[in-house]
């Protein structure tokens, strides 16, 4: 039986609730969330989605031909996001140019290094870090002013239904691998459950 998306979730709830529930997530929503976490995390969070679209990159150029509709998709949002981290930032004047913290280093790494597997194990990858913020927002929301912009971006139906086709796309792609690669998809995933804790945490420990 071929690895699916679902199954991954099923498997390993913990890890999984420890990366898309969090004391920064929640605090949003209470409002409580101290200014300066809260510019931290959006800095790093600014160098993290460009790391993510070279990754997207990579992966459109890895997939097949029927995924690429909704993969282009997936890169003119970025091309929104991108544009929005510079306007939030530009109204809570931060400055981008800060130095990446070691959790953000170490998880843009992590992408560097999928670009060499293969694409199965890419396609599952993508589908976790979109879900980790789709979850992680929609199950703090609603959240006030002004933090609902944020939970909106992940967390609106629309991008529920994207994740969802990523999903799909993996799924598709996991049908037909060997045991290796579906070990190789299972770490990803894993790591990644990871490394979304680690990424909240962080807005903790710097500013
Ligand atoms: C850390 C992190 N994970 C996932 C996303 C979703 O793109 C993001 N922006 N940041």
């Amino acid at each position: 039986m071929p690895l699916t998306c679902q199954q991954l979730l099923t498997q390993y709830p913990n890890q999984w609730q420890a990366a898309t529930v969090h004391p920064f997530l929640t605090q949003c929503q209470q409002g409580s969330i101290q200014a300066a976490q809260f510019n931290t995390w959006l800095v790093q969070d600014y160098h993290f989605v460009i790391e993510f679209t070279r990754f997207a990159a990579n992966l459109i150029q890895a997939a097949p031909t029927a995924h690429l509709d909704i993969l282009l998709g997936g890169i003119i949002a970025l091309k929104d996001e991108l544009t929005w981290f510079q306007a939030k930032a530009t109204e809570r004047q931060l400055n981008l140019n800060q130095a990446l913290q070691p959790t953000c280093k170490t998880y843009c790494q992590f992408m560097a290094g999928l670009t060499q597997q293969p694409y199965p194990v890419k396609a599952t990858a993508f589908w976790a870090i979109e879900l980790a913020y789709n979850q992680g927002w929609q199950g703090h929301s609603p959240m006030p002013a002004p933090y609902a912009e944020f939970a909106d971006r992940w967390g609106n139906a629309a991008f529920t239904t994207y994740v969802e086709l990523l999903a799909q796309q993996a799924d598709s792609a996991l049908q037909d691998t060997d045991e290796t690669t579906q070990a190789q998809a299972e770490t990803a995933f894993l790591t990644i459950a990871r490394l979304e804790k680690d990424f909240w945490q962080m807005a903790y420990e710097g500013s």
